[in-house]
């Protein structure tokens, strides 16, 4: 398939501000700028009432916008109604024709345009080929599975060539094997077909594994933009650490400070963390650290296994350790999370450490 006429190198969103009730009530979605480039895939990823479902809903043109604007290079485009934008859109809800077969649920949105039977014909069978569809084309959407439905819902938004194609959490009704089938699906499709996809998501894997950058939200504002690693390397604050799977969220106290070297006591050993931020000894911290960075050793940090569970290959295993004694006061235990190959059991004293330079030190 060609590239779509009214195709853009950049489209970028202003300000882009949603509010629903009155001036004084918090936005849903606040202030987010981001520019786009042409043939990326961005998702939008965050927790349950982020904002993330009003972001898209604005850009379809679904949303009027409180404030802000969306512009495809020098045109600007949220002034436009949905039709006019000429974006693709495949939303939970798959909203197939009932009564139309997979072909003429692919086939509408171009006969609609009054293109020559032929053309119609043949950018059609390209769609129902490239979802793998083509033992399906006479059955009724109520005769598909959910994955096949998905496929539809996607071939019908891209036969178009949108100039941006827009998700909203689709994958969000398959089982876990369709789910990771149709990543690749939709990631080659993309490419295949030298698309720009917007996908909203809450699943952090969904969102690493399939796009080029993330944007993550929290309470209607934009907590970071970046690569998947940049993301999940170096999260800008440690809520979004939180939400890329550093469990381990500890309130800790800084004790030295050398460079962007924190020192922060974890039950009575004193271990070096990466400042994430500004911080001062004596500081309270949010000490982030993920499961599989903490590791079982002969020495360490001593504490107490709590609970095994059991995950096949590994165990994850929680810990507690003595929290110690601060200003006289004495401190609540501190929980870790571990991952591990070694059989322990709970009750069992260990050793703790930390994978040297995984230790991220948040100002709290
Ligand atoms: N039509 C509406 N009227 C009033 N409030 C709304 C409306 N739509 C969304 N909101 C509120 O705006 C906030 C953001 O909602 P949004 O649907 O964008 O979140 P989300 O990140 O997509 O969440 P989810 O993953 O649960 O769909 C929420 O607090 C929600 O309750």
């Amino acid at each position: 398939m060609t590239s779509s006429t009214s195709n853009f190198e950049q489209l970028r969103l202003d300000g882009v501000t949603r509010r629903f009730g009155p001036p004084d009530t918090p936005a849903a979605l606040s202030e987010l700028d981001l520019t786009i480039e042409r043939g990326e895939f961005i998702a939008l990823l965050g927790p349950s009432g982020c904002g993330k479902s009003t972001a898209l809903n604005c850009l379809a043109g679904l949303l009027p916008l409180t404030a802000g604007s969306i512009w495809q290079d020098d045109r600007r485009v949220d002034t436009l109604p949905p039709e006019k934008r000429g974006f693709g859109m495949v939303f939970q809800n798959y909203a197939l024709f009932p009564h139309l077969t997979v072909r003429d649920n692919i086939a509408f949105g171009l006969r609609m345009r009054n293109l020559p039977k032929s053309d119609v014909q043949r950018r059609t069978t390209e769609a129902i080929e490239m979802v793998q569809l083509t033992e399906h084309t006479s059955k009724l959407p109520g005769q598909l599975s959910g994955g096949q439905q998905q496929r539809v819902a996607i071939a019908r938004a891209t036969v178009l060539e949108p100039s941006l194609v827009l998700m909203d959490e689709p994958l969000s009704n398959l089982d876990a094997k369709l789910r990771l089938e149709m990543r690749t699906e939709i990631r080659r499709l993309h490419q295949s077909l030298g698309l720009t996809t917007v996908y909203v998501t809450h699943d952090q894997e969904e969102a690493l594994s399939m796009a080029d950058r993330l944007v993550v939200m929290r309470q209607g504002k934009v907590q970071q933009i970046g690569t998947p690693e940049e993301v999940h390397t170096k999260p800008s604050t440690w809520h979004v650490a939180d939400f890329m799977g550093y469990r381990n969220l500890l309130p800790l106290k800084a004790s030295q400070l050398n460079g962007d070297q924190v020192t922060v006591d974890l039950g009575g050993t004193a271990i070096r963390g990466a400042a994430q931020g500004p911080v001062a000894p004596g500081d309270d911290v949010i000490a982030a650290v993920r499961p599989e960075d903490v590791k079982l050793a002969d020495q360490g940090v001593k504490g107490l296994v709590e609970v095994v569970e059991y995950q096949g290959r590994e165990r994850a295993v929680e810990v507690v350790l003595d929290g110690g004694v601060q200003d006289g006061v004495a401190q609540d235990p501190v929980r870790l999370h571990v991952r591990t190959e070694r059989r322990v059991e709970a009750g069992e004293q260990v050793a703790l450490t930390v994978t040297p330079g995984r230790l991220l030190v948040y100002p709290s």
